[in-house]
């Protein structure tokens, strides 16, 4: 980690609760409505370099969970290991390269008893359970992520 300096942990000021669906599993859900662009979690992440990744993390139930990162992959430690996906997140990150954090910030108003969702891209591993999946044939057709494309995520901005 590069910067030795506190970083602070606002985030535990908001009502949150983890609630269980049946397909999903955990999610991540507002008890009160929560502003536009409010951060909602800084979550710390462990970091695994690609060899011990590929040669362990990966076939492990890691596998679920982790974020690309600089030299290999991440999980994040807190509410970030939480988000479900959804096709229209309401909730968008920031991987913070030099404190080794990942910040979750709310990319619309969200409702009181309203699920807190982060998009993972396009490379979905499981079933979609949102109402409005897509059909197979739209899928076909949506490009796959390059690295550079990745990359120029990090420097993802909220308006
Ligand atoms: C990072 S975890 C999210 C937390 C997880 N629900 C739990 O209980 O630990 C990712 C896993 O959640 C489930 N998941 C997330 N979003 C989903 C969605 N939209 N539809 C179905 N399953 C989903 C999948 O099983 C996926 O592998």
């Amino acid at each position: 980690m590069e910067n030795q300096n506190p970083v602070a942990l606002p985030q535990h000021k908001l009502s949150l609760e983890l609630r269980s669906h049946p397909e999903r599993g955990r999610g991540v859900f507002a008890t009160i409505p929560i502003a536009r662009n409010t951060v909602v979690d800084i979550s710390p992440i462990l970091h695994f370099n690609h060899e011990e990744y590929s040669q362990h993390g990966k076939y492990t139930v890691l596998d679920h969970y982790t974020y690309r990162w600089k030299d290999g992959y991440a999980l994040a430690l807190g509410l970030g290991s939480m988000f479900n996906h959804s096709n229209h997140p309401n909730v968008g990150f920031i991987r913070d390269l030099e404190n080794g954090l990942i910040r979750y910030i709310a990319t619309d108003d969200i409702s009181k008893d309203e699920e807190l969702c982060i998009s993972y891209g396009s490379n979905i591993w499981f079933k979609n359970t949102e109402a409005e999946e897509k059909t197979e044939l739209e899928q076909k057709h949506e490009p796959e992520e390059t690295e550079e494309q990745w990359w120029n995520h990090l420097t993802w901005e909220l308006d």
